[in-house]
């Protein structure tokens, strides 16, 4: 099914927009099993999410807990880490348990030691989710790289074809820093919900690209959610080559 696509005037009415999405989300969990799962990229993505939503008060964040769909292997308080930048964006903020928060495991990471990780984070995973089945995010939060990657997912890269593991190493990431963990699209395609968030006028041909040339099968083409649904979340720049026909908006 093709993802069901929001555009706002601006990245103030994008982080608005988010945040009432991300509210619905996080109440429907929550009367429907009690908990709020979520995972979340880097880049510009934890910004953009946090401008509202740490401030709203309509969100029991006592049921959340914070997973990551990539992380680069770096420290915790390293410029390059996913972890920092949520957290000092958003977790910092929000009245979530600490043990709630759900970051790869420092040791490996700093090492870069990137098949420990993926293995350390597929077993957080299992610890939290269940070991028998894919886990079943309520919302997998994703950014698009210039070259229409997501997580740590790149075009034309091995990884793409992993069908087995939910947490893979890579130590070529075309993107710095090389070494990174990342969810694999079984676990991405197996949430309720997947939305992306990107802004910019650096993103439009790109974001042309994914939504209305789905022959290329670009990895954010790929995010395809199996018996959940796929939403992007973008400002009128990164529209600016769409067709009006393509898109939306999204109703306050
Ligand atoms: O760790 C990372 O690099 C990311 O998780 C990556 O997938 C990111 O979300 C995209 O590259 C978009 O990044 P920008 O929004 O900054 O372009």
């Amino acid at each position: 099914m093709s993802p069901t696509v929001y555009a706002f005037d601006n990245t103030d009415a994008l982080s608005a927009g988010l945040n009432a999405f991300v509210e619905k989300v996080s109440r429907d969990a929550i009367a429907d099993h009690g908990k709020v799962s979520v995972a979340i990229s880097g880049g510009s993505l934890p910004k953009l999410l946090a401008k509202d939503l740490k401030n709203n008060k309509n969100i029991d964040f006592s049921k959340w807990h914070m997973f990551w769909a990539d992380e680069r292997c770096v420290g915790y308080d390293d410029v390059d880490s996913n972890y920092k930048e949520v957290k000092t964006q958003l977790l910092d903020a929000i009245p979530i348990p600490a043990s709630h928060i759900h970051p790869i495991q420092e040791a490996a990471a700093i090492a870069k030691n990137t098949e420990a990780a993926a293995q350390d984070y597929q077993k957080q995973l299992e610890a939290f989710f269940g070991a028998s089945s894919l886990p079943r995010f309520d919302l997998i939060l994703l950014g698009m790289g210039p070259d229409g990657h997501c997580c740590s997912l790149f075009p034309g890269h091995p990884l793409l074809q992993e069908t087995h593991r939910w947490v893979a190493p890579i130590n070529d990431s075309p993107k710095p820093p090389p070494e990174r963990i990342t969810l694999t699209f079984p676990v991405v395609n197996h949430a309720r919900l997947v939305a992306f968030v990107t802004a910019g006028e650096g993103k439009q041909d790109m974001v042309q690209k994914i939504i209305e040339q789905p022959e290329l099968n670009l990895p954010c083409q790929r995010v395809q959610p199996t018996s959940g649904s796929a939403y992007w979340f973008i400002d009128q720049a990164a529209a600016g080559q769409l067709k009006p026909s393509s898109y939306g908006r999204y109703k306050l």
